[in-house]
């Protein structure tokens, strides 16, 4: 450390922190990284196992599985909820009927029961066949009942035993002296059974359980508080009945009948508040839940029982007065319930219609989505699909060597980018191929066609020569005295000498079919389809003239230079081969460098025999 200058102290505490925190975040670094991993571990096996080893279709359909069957059972399941929903209402509402129809029957024993009253108060056997017609009436009721409705086993037994008490009046031994009271207990029973039956429609149907709260006030309302209502009616006319016959009220009648009294008040309270509470729970129903419509009958029993029964027991005319003291009152009741019970069926009649809406509803969400859901699905495997069928039949091509097909998936997804990423393999194939080609049949010197090349291309030119019955001819050129540039100017000089007369040949051909190569060191060869010897000597000789005009210039140095050429050309026949043609340019320009060199010579081969023919300057 250099003197006077102020040292940098690090406090010992910071350090050490610092090197906490880097081990912290390693730490933590190497925890998130094990935490990244572990889905990917989860689902190297057995998932992508698996996904690896099918195709694209297969891994749709198992994709689409795993999401549509579970779609498909929830879809199922609420489907089915809702069709019991709306069964359980349509059931509902078949209950609602039995009680319209319960509530009918049940007038209609309570008529029974005046009948037999009236029988009993004025003595009167005429009214046996009332009694009679009235039960037949019952009975019909009874038997459309059990026709028109399903019933349960234990309904079956309660509307038989409805029968049986509706039918002729039994009577219990002892009890013979009592026919009234008889009457009465079997109408009481008929009655009794009646109501039971009620609640077991009721309760079947759901229509009084907690699932029904919209209604369940009212039901109960329209069944156990009219069921009461009724009785307590019943009773109070049992009684007046009992004492107008008798013409007097006893003690214990004078008590009964103010026990009546007190219940009838009882249950007027009672039916206020129940009233006034369902009023606000069920303001659909306000309309119907008025305090009169259901104290009326009860308060005119309450003041019949008070002052009309006591002063009927003076009249004469019993059977009027009692048919006004309690007729009209039981039948209100009667049609109040039945009014009750059908606005119960409207409401369940509304309740359905809106379920059925809301099935369709869902039934067409549910269909709309699984339709959409397949368009979907068929678009994303055709998409796919048809991209993979693409890009496997480019590069089926590519690998053929066919590299003028080119792939346009028009698609903005990763398939694209691949597809783009072939184009630009194939193009770089392409490139490198060509440079290839080019390597591989062009002399690196000269730029012509390399000998390799050349033979293959002379070789197909007979052939098709032969084919055509054309002529070809074939030019050998040789430097003269090549060697010597070699030598006195050097190699360079030499390079740069061949490197334009590959020039000057390529210069010199006009016909796209002429083909110029190097053949040797400093020798050339010319191919010329279609073309006899004298036009192939003409051509030589204009090259040669050509190439003896033409100085090149290397390094100051101005150089020319003199070909020998050989010139042969042949119409060939099955028997001809490559190397006759070949044999036979060589011979000749073998024969232009022995007579002197810058000439151009030709062999015509006849027989065995040669005939050189020589050009020169
Ligand atoms: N610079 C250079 N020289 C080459 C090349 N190929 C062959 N040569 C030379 O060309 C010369 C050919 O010499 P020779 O075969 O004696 O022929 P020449 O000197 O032209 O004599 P003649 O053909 O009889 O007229 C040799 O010296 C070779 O080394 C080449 O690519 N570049």
């Amino acid at each position: 450390m250099l003197q006077g200058q102020p040292e940098l102290v690090i406090p010992s505490t910071f350090r050490a922190g610092r090197g906490t925190a880097s081990r912290d975040s390693a730490k933590l670094t190497e925890y998130a990284s094990v935490l990244c991993g572990l889905p990917m571990m989860l689902l190297k096996n057995p998932f992508l196992g698996l996904m690896k080893r099918l195709r694209f279709a297969n891994k749709f359909l198992l994709v689409t599985a795993c999401f549509a069957l579970p779609m498909f059972f929830t879809s199922a399941s609420l489907l089915i909820e809702l069709w019991q929903r709306i069964e359980a209402i349509q059931q509902q509402q078949n209950a609602a009927l039995q009680m319209v129809e319960m509530s009918n029957m049940a007038q209609e024993m309570e008529n029974l029961r005046d009948l037999k009253l009236l029988e009993f108060l004025l003595l009167d056997s005429g009214y046996l066949s009332k009694v009679k017609a009235q039960r037949n009436i019952i009975n019909t009721r009874l038997n459309a009942f059990s026709d028109h409705f399903n019933l349960t086993p234990f309904q079956s037994t309660l509307l038989a035993s409805l029968k049986q008490e509706t039918g002729e009046d039994t009577v219990s031994p002892g009890m013979e002296a009592i026919p009234m009271k008889l009457a009465f207990e079997n109408a009481h029973r008929s009655l009794e059974a009646l109501y039971e039956l009620q609640s077991s429609v009721l309760v079947q149907s759901g229509l009084l359980s907690g699932q029904r709260q919209d209604i369940f006030g009212i039901v109960n309302l329209a069944n156990e508080e009219l069921q009461a209502i009724t009785k307590r009616i019943a009773e109070v006319r049992i009684s007046g009945a009992f004492y107008l016959r008798v013409g007097y009220v006893d003690a214990s009648g004078v008590e009964l009948l103010d026990q009546q009294y007190r219940d009838l008040e009882q249950t007027i309270s009672a039916l206020r508040s129940v009233l006034a509470n369902l009023s606000v729970t069920y303001p659909e129903f306000s309309d119907l839940l008025v305090v009169e419509h259901f104290i009326e009958p009860l308060l005119l029993v309450k003041n019949a029982l008070d002052t009309d029964l006591m002063q009927a027991m003076t009249l004469t005319q019993k059977s009027t007065e009692f048919e006004v003291f309690q007729k009209n009152n039981i039948d209100a009741v009667y049609e109040l319930q039945r009014h009750l019970f059908e606005r119960v069926l409207a409401h369940l009649q509304q309740v359905l219609e809106s379920q059925l809406i809301y099935f369709g509803g869902v039934i067409a969400g549910l269909t709309l989505l699984l339709c959409v859901f397949m368009l979907m699905f068929l678009a994303f495997y055709r998409s796919v699909n048809s991209a993979l069928k693409s890009l496997r039949l480019f590069a089926s091509e590519v690998a053929q060597g066919r590299y003028e097909t080119s792939v346009d998936l028009n698609t903005q997804d990763e398939l694209n980018e691949l597809a783009v990423a072939m184009e630009q393999m194939r193009s770089q194939l392409k490139t490198r191929e060509d440079k290839l080609y080019a390597l591989s049949t062009t002399d690196a010197l000269t730029g012509v066609y390399n000998r390799q090349y050349f033979d293959q291309a002379v070789s197909k030119e007979i052939e098709r020569a032969r084919r055509q019955a054309t002529t070809v001819a074939l030019l050998f050129l040789d430097a003269d005295h090549f060697k010597q540039i070699n030598d006195t100017l050097g190699h360079l000089a030499g390079d740069a000498v061949l490197s334009e007369l590959g020039n000057v040949l390529k210069g010199s051909i006009y016909r796209a079919t002429d083909m110029v190569a190097r053949y040797g060191g400093e020798e050339f060869a010319i191919l010329l389809p279609n073309t006899n010897l004298k036009g192939a000597v003409t051509f030589a000789e204009r090259i040669r003239e050509t190439i003896e005009k033409h100085s090149i210039l290397f390094e100051d140095e101005i150089i020319t230079i003199t070909v020998s050429i050989g010139v042969a050309a042949i119409r060939p026949d099955r028997d001809t081969l490559v190397r006759d043609l070949i044999a036979q340019a060589d011979e000749a320009v073998y024969q232009a460098k022995m007579t002197g060199r810058n000439r151009c010579c030709t062999l015509t081969q006849t027989s065995t025999t040669l005939e050189v023919k020589e050009s020169a300057p």
